[in-house]
């Protein structure tokens, strides 16, 4: 039986697709893959461990930390502080960014964004989380990088990825040059390749959006949820409403059979909820690297201006014609939702 190819083995393999590569990026993959394997092992007993439930803090976004949100998190940072390739740390739990001054990082051209644990409603649960990671390269040449470095549009990464921990757990990621998922064999401790190529169907026929807050949707998203509801066999509507509250596992199933998932503005997210830094734009890397398209309804997410750490964004994504259509919702039936909106001035009609 031939024995897939581990996650070490393939990026290796892809750094001839770099030129000029000098191994930095595969080894910031491979601490990226240690610390997954080792949440894995959390999450998998966590009923096992005093791991479940809150750990007693806040985030800067004002959420309630779950004890995995902390473990996670210290998990990747110390990865990647050991790891030696990467310069700062931007996390969803931590307010400031990190930056990584020892000997081994000196030199480190790195920047990585990271959601350490994202489904965080679900630990307690046991329902499908992930972890979502972005990774750009400072702009600044000499002495230490800075905020300008990590604010950079989603366009300038050079790397995005994902691990969900679900019935198996596989980690996805992209260079820009493709889409390629590694399932863990806990038999051998490896990812292991076993979705080479992925790609998004252009047409789906699931829509992933959490219907509780309709009231305070925008009438452009009413009016593509009204779309998706229609009979009309031709179409195959209605489509099929599948929603975890993980947008990690509602986005690696919409790859896999084509879908869109959509968190719109509310009048309790005047902005949107998800982070444009670590959590839309690798998502939006990833999507479009596999043939699917990411907006905020009108503009392409990676095309965004990034302004602040924790910034967040209204998100459209998934299959491309699906996605093109609710555009056009959004563009018809809320048209008053211009930029300027999206800067706290809000009129939800
Ligand atoms: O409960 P809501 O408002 O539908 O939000 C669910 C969304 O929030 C998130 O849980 C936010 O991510 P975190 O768990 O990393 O904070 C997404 O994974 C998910 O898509
Ligand atoms: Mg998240
Ligand atoms: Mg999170």
């Amino acid at each position: 039986m031939l024995i897939a190819k581990t996650l070490g083995q393939f990026i290796i393999e892809k750094q001839a697709d770099f030129p000029y590569a000098k191994g930095e990026l595969s080894r910031l993959l491979r601490d990226i893959g240690i610390a997954a394997k080792i949440v894995n092992r959390e999450v998998n007993k966590a009923g096992l461990m005093d791991i479940l439930g809150e750990a007693g803090s806040t985030n800067i976004q004002g959420e309630s930390q779950k004890k995995l949100d902390i473990f996670a998190n210290e998990q990747f940072i110390s990865a990647l502080q050991s790891g030696g390739e990467c310069c700062i740390v931007v996390s969803e739990e931590n307010d400031e960014y990190i930056y990584i001054d020892s000997e081994i990082s000196k030199n480190a051209k790195y920047i990585v964004a990271i959601d350490p644990l994202d489904g965080s409603s679900n630990i307690d649960v046991n329902v499908s989380v992930g972890t979502i990671f972005s990774i750009y390269r400072r702009k600044s040449t000499n002495g230490k990088a800075t905020l300008d470095d990590v604010l950079q549009k989603g366009v300038d990464q050079v790397a995005a990825g994902y691990v969900i921990y679900g019935s198996s757990t596989m980690l996805v990621y992209t260079t820009g040059k493709g889409v390629n998922g590694f399932t863990l064999d806990p038999s051998i401790g490896e990812f292991c390749l076993s979705h080479p190529n992925m790609t998004i169907p252009e047409d789906g026929f699931i829509y992933s959006i959490n219907e509780g807050y309709y009231t305070h949707f925008p009438d452009g998203v009413k009016k593509y949820i009204k779309y998706c509801q229609v009979e009309d066999t031709t179409t195959r509507r209605p489509y099929t409403s599948r929603y975890t509250g993980s947008m990690v596992a509602d986005l690696h199933r919409n790859m896999i059979k084509g879908g869109i998932f959509i968190y719109p503005i509310t009048a309790s997210a005047p902005n949107g909820k998800l982070r444009l830094v670590y959590e839309c734009n690798p998502m939006a890397f990833i999507i479009e690297q596999a043939g699917g398209l990411a907006s905020n309804g009108y503009e392409r997410i990676l095309e965004l201006d990034v302004t602040e750490l924790h910034q967040r964004s209204a998100i459209f994504i998934g299959s491309a014609n699906m996605v093109k259509r609710a555009e056009e919702m959004m563009k018809s039936f809320s048209p008053q939702i211009t930029k300027k909106s999206f800067e706290g001035v809000v009129n939800i009609q």
